[in-house]
């Protein structure tokens, strides 16, 4: 009874016709006084950030979708027997995009594998066959896109390509016979292009066809022969499995064993033929063209205005003396294959002032003192495995901070995951060095002096000029015994960039450094960090 009346009081209903069993009261009151604390409580799928390992480099594969075949078909009637060709032309395949979204952090949402759907086929009575749908993957902000395979990327206007015509007009192959080099033409400005689903009305044997950043050339029908190059039976298909074989191969050595990251690394610098930096992506809704889909093929209606092909679109009986060869046919009305393209994508966050400095220096700490930030901050080193991202608000204007991972002696031989912290680095406008004050007061680590020699070397080591940029000296931990003297100490050996004492734990010094930031964004501080102005016995 006592329970029953604790439980009313807490605001749990219980039937009066249930039968309490002591057992399964405590139980449940154990449950609720015991396991109600947060660590015990099954964690949802989001795990924290800093508890998964940032995936900033990434492998991937893109695929077109392939054109819908055009249809052979006849309308006949009772007074032609034969009929006319109505068979429509086939859908355009879909295309593949990446598009730049600041809701992401990495790469950890992306598949290896995009494909694009296929476009329809086409039906009789001349009707078009559908475009396949595209295919948009989001990447965040900062993206670098790497290019192993394929062709060039194609940035695409912001916003959305929903607007895009889904009765995508097939048009011939290019002027290159090649099958690998088959690209689909743009086809932004449609009023070149002939009404090709309304077929009867073409009647010139050329099409012009005008793009907004290419010059515009003449496609003759004649070119349509070079797409029997492109036909399904000789696309090898074995040999299309044995390269995926071999890619996956190469990805699991190259990206995916997590614990061969110094070669991976190597590996990702010595690949063969990778065109670095072709494009990147910096702004949130901007698009990428990465694979485009391919023509669909075109049915027997559009081949029967074509001269060159009337005689052989007529019903079988009707026709005179040769007929077209099979391969030559296939070649016309097959969809073509959507290009392929294997990229490499790396990210590089994109801040304005970076917190760069040793392990455990106080760099996660000093963010959440100037921003609204909340990284996890620990007693010890490595904590941060990520970069962390903070808006200081300054009194008209906010920046970015971003807290990058602690840096060590051979970063830039990638030791401790040097260059994937190290990269993080090349977008930030302004450098912040933090240094631990107290680092040496316990006789373990270094001076800050030679903190900063050591920073200043690896950013060096890893790109030349990397910390020829505006940069202040944060001295943190002032709080600790014996840390005034250190600081006074670092004065006299470090010149040409102020220096600011900060307790980041508490607070102190952080208006002052705030004001400092304002100087180095505004433009009104320049120095940079240079070796020789650091002094060291
Ligand atoms: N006494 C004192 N301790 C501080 C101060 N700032 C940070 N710390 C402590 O230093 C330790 C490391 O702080 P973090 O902010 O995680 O350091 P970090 O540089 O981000 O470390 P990594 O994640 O390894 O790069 C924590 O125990 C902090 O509480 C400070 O101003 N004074």
């Amino acid at each position: 009874m006592i329970l029953k009346k604790m439980c009313r009081q807490w605001g749990v209903l219980i039937h009066s016709h249930w039968t309490l069993k002591p057992t399964s009261v405590a139980t449940w009151l154990s449950n609720v006084l015991f396991y109600s604390d947060s660590s015990v409580i099954k964690k949802g799928k989001a795990t924290p950030l800093q508890e998964r390992r940032m995936i900033d480099r990434f492998r991937l594969w893109a695929k077109g979708g392939d054109g819908g075949n055009g249809c052979w078909s006849y309308q006949r009637s009772r007074k032609d027997r034969h009929g006319i060709p109505d068979g429509g032309n086939g859908g355009r395949g879909g295309d593949v995009y990446l598009e730049c979204s600041s809701a992401l952090w990495d790469f950890s949402n992306l598949q290896h594998h995009l494909n694009a759907k296929r476009g329809s086929n086409g039906i009789s009575k001349n009707m078009i066959g559908t475009r396949g749908s595209d295919k948009v993957a989001l990447v965040p902000v900062g993206t670098v896109i790497h290019l192993v395979s394929g062709e060039l990327p194609t940035l695409v206007k912001n916003g959305s390509i929903a607007s895009l015509d889904p009765w995508e007009i097939p048009i011939s192959a290019e002027d290159s016979p090649s099958p690998t080099e088959e690209i689909s033409q743009h086809k932004d400005d449609k009023a070149n292009l002939p009404n090709i689903l309304g077929v009867r009305d073409v009647s010139c044997s050329n099409y012009e066809i005008k793009e907004s950043s290419s010059p515009s050339h003449v496609l003759s029908r004649d070119h349509l022969i070079g797409c029997k190059e492109v036909k399904r039976e000789q696309y090898d298909r074995n040999e299309i499995e044995k390269q995926e074989d071999q890619w996956w191969e190469d990805d699991n050595v190259l990206w995916i064993d997590d614990n061969n990251e110094v070669a991976n690394e190597a590996q990702f610098e010595l690949a063969d033929g990778l065109q670095h930096s072709v494009a990147e992506l910096t702004e949130p809704g901007q698009r990428i063209l990465i694979a485009r889909g391919g023509d669909g093929g075109l049915g027997n209606a559009t081949l029967s205005k074509d001269t060159k092909y009337r005689q052989f679109m007529k019903p079988k009986g009707a026709s005179k003396s040769r007929t077209l060869e099979d391969d030559e046919l296939f070649s016309l009305i097959a969809g073509k294959l959507g290009s392929e393209t294997v990229l490499i994508l790396e990210m590089k966050s994109i801040a304005d002032i970076g917190l760069i400095g040793m392990p455990n220096a106080g760099k996660s700490t000093l963010l959440g003192a100037v921003s609204r930030a909340k990284p996890a901050v620990g007693h010890y080193a490595f904590t941060t495995l990520r970069p962390n991202l903070g808006s200081l608000h300054l009194d008209d204007f906010s920046v970015s901070v971003a807290d990058i991972p602690g840096l060590i002696k051979g970063a830039h031989e990638n030791r401790g995951l040097g260059h994937a912290f190290l990269r993080h680095i090349e977008r930030t406008k302004v450098l912040v060095y933090v240094v631990d004050l107290a680092a040496t007061l316990d006789g373990k680590s270094f001076m800050p002096w030679e903190q900063l020699r050591d920073l200043v070397l690896e950013l060096e080591h890893y790109k030349v000029g990397l910390s020829k940029r505006p940069s202040l000296i944060v001295a943190n931990k002032i709080d600790e015994r014996g840390a005034i003297d250190v600081y006074g100490e670092l004065k006299t050996r470090v010149h040409g960039v102020p220096i600011f004492p900060v307790c980041a734990v508490l607070g102190e010094g952080v208006p002052e450094l705030k004001e400092g930031l304002r100087k180095l964004i505004q433009g009104n501080e320049t120095g940079c960090l240079e070796l020789s102005n650091i002094v060291i016995d």
